[in-house]
């Protein structure tokens, strides 16, 4: 049977804005991994795929541009004997390599593990489902930490807060609009948010079927497109 063409994505256009928080809202099936993935260049290569369009970084092809980009998945993948130190570290080491010195390294680790709000729990181990380590939510800061080490310009987050309890997805909400306010470009994709959470974005794209319906600040405007296609 020949092969079918699929349109995942059609006419999307956006900005995304320094200082800000950008989530990608709509319905499950609506695009919002496909496009998060296609912004942050994820999509495995294949001649299957086809992908057309500009995506720009300050004025620069994404690709000629330099530019660091974190990507935080849904699932966080960790050693679950390590804890978030040790963990830092390694990453630490692998990424930044021109570390003069063990103390800086760990100097450096410690003010990361603040900035996240992991200092509590830096020295307990991870964990995992047979082992009861640190929570979930205090899992995806760590996510959040390892990409942080290299100093990215855009944060990409996939559905970072599903499977996290209320509290814990306020907290990761935060760690993230803390990180747009101190002036990187966060994206994430988000399927229906609580309030609380809803609350920290600045501007929203809202998918349906592939095609952007609305594409603006998160405040008041977007709520009868939610009614119509949320
Ligand atoms: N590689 C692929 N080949 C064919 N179809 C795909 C591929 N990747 C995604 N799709 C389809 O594209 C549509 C959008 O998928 P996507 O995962 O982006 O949606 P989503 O909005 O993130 O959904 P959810 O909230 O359920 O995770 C779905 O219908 C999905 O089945």
């Amino acid at each position: 049977m020949p092969f079918q063409t699929r349109f995942l994505l059609t006419n999307v256009s956006g900005e995304a804005k320094p200082g800000r928080l950008l989530a990608i809202m709509g319905p499950s099936g609506s695009g919002k991994t496909t496009l998060l993935n296609v912004l942050a260049g994820q999509l495995a290569a294949s001649p299957r795929l086809h992908l057309s369009g500009h995506l720009d970084i300050n004025g620069k092809s994404r690709l000629t541009g330099g530019y660091k980009i974190a990507y935080v998945r849904q699932e966080d993948l960790f050693f679950s004997q390590l804890t978030p130190r040790e963990t830092l570290s390694i990453a630490a080491e692998l990424q930044l390599p021109e570390f003069a010195s063990v103390e800086k390294r760990d100097k450096y680790v410690n003010e990361l593990l603040f900035r996240l709000g992991l200092i509590n729990c830096a020295d307990s181990i991870v964990g995992d489902a047979k082992v009861r380590g640190i929570s979930g939510g205090e899992k995806k800061r760590l996510s959040l930490a390892c990409e942080l080490i290299a100093s990215p310009s855009v944060i990409f987050a996939d559905e970072p807060t599903t499977g996290l309890d209320a509290f814990q997805a306020e907290k990761v909400m935060e760690t993230l609009q803390q990180l747009a306010q101190e002036g990187h470009t966060v994206i994430c994709s988000i399927h229906q948010p609580r309030s609380s959470v809803y609350n920290n974005f600045d501007d929203i794209v809202l998918l349906s079927e592939g095609s952007v319906v609305y594409n603006g600040p998160a405040k008041d405007e977007p709520l009868k497109y939610f009614a119509k296609f949320g």
